[in-house]
C-alpha cells in the first residue's frame, strides 16, 4: 500500500536575469492512499504525472510531507522502497544498461540468485516467457522499440517487485506492441500504477487519478474520471 501524506514537490528555478532563484511548485500537496491493484494516472503534458509516478518509488523525494510504501518512507528507506517498487520508464533505453538482453535480465537477478549459471538460466526463462528467447543474445540495440520495452519490463520484473510503476510504457509503441505490453501488465499479480495518455488503457484500471497543474483534480472509477479528464481537456481555456 502506498500512502502520500501532504506530499509536495517543489523545484528551484534559476532567474535567467541573474536574480534570486524562485521556488516552483511541481506537484501537490497530494494526500491519498493507493491500495488498488490497477491504477492509472492521466493528465495533460506537463501536468505532473511523471513527478507523481517518481514520488512513488523515491526517484523524486517530497520537499514536504511524505510518501510511505508498506510503512517505509521514500525519504528514509529509499533502497528498501526501491526493492519493493519497480519503475519502468517511457523510453526503455533509459534503463537498459547491459549489452545483451540475457545480461540485462541477469543483472536484475544478481541480488536474489548468487550463482551465475543459475542466474543466466533464469534470465533465459524470463525472456522466453515474454517471447524474447531468440533475441536473448543479440545486441540490445538490435531489438525493436517494442521488444526493448518488453525487455525493460522483464528486467524490472526480475527484481520481483511488489508494485510496478510505469511511466507511459506504451507511448513509443505501435498498436501491436502496445497490445503486447498492455496484456503483460494486465497479467501481473503485482499492484500496477500506470501513467498513460491511452484512455482505453485508463478505462481498464480500477481507479484513475487525473492530474492537472500539479494537483490531483479527480480521483475515482475509470468511466467517471476519464470523462472528467476529457471535459477538462475540452474546456475553452485549454485552447
Ligand atoms: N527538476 C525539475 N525542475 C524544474 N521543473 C521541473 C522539474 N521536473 C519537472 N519539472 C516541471 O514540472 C512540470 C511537470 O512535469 P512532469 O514531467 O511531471 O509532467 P508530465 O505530466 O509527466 O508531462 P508529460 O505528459 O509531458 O510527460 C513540467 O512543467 C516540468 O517542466
Amino acid at each position: 500500500m502506498i500512502e502520500l501524506r501532504d506530499a509536495l514537490v517543489t523545484a528551484w528555478t534559476p532567474d535567467p536575469a541573474g536574480g534570486p532563484d524562485t521556488v516552483t511548485r511541481l506537484l501537490g500537496p497530494v494526500s491519498t492512499t493507493i491500495a488498488e491493484r490497477r491504477v492509472a494516472v492521466v493528465g495533460a503534458n506537463g501536468s505532473g504525472k511523471s513527478t507523481l509516478a517518481r514520488l512513488l518509488n523515491g526517484l523524486v523525494l517530497p520537499s514536504a510531507g511524505s510518501v510511505v510504501v508498506d510503512g517505509l518512507s521514500t525519504a528514509h528507506d529509499g533502497p528498501a522502497v526501491r526493492r519493493r517498487v519497480g519503475f519502468v520508464f517511457t523510453d526503455p533505453d533509459a534503463q537498459l544498461v547491459m549489452p545483451t538482453p540475457v545480461e540485462d535480465v541477469a543483472l536484475s537477478l544478481r541480488r536474489t540468485v548468487p550463482d551465475s549459471t543459475e542466474r543466466e538460466a533464469r534470465a533465459r526463462d524470463a525472456l522466453a516467457r515474454v517471447g524474447l528467447a531468440d533475441r536473448a543474445d543479440l545486441p540490445v540495440h538490435a531489438l525493436s522499440g517494442g521488444q526493448r520495452q518488453l525487455l525493460a519490463l522483464t528486467s524490472v520484473l526480475a527484481t520481483d517487485p511488489d508494485v510496478l510503476v510505469c511511466d507511459e510504457p506504451t507511448t513509443l509503441l505501435d498498436l501491436r506492441w502496445r497490445g503486447v505490453v498492455d496484456d503483460l501488465l494486465a497479467s501481473l499479480p503485482q499492484q500496477v500504477v500506470v501513467v498513460t495518455h491511452d484512455l482505453d488503457a485508463a478505462r481498464r484500471a480500477e481507479r484513475v487519478l487525473v492530474v492537472d497543474e500539479g494537483l490531483v483534480v479527480h480521483d475515482g472509477p475509470p468511466a467517471e474520471a476519464v470523462a472528467a479528464y476529457e471535459s477538462l481537456m475540452r474546456s475553452p481555456s485549454r485552447r
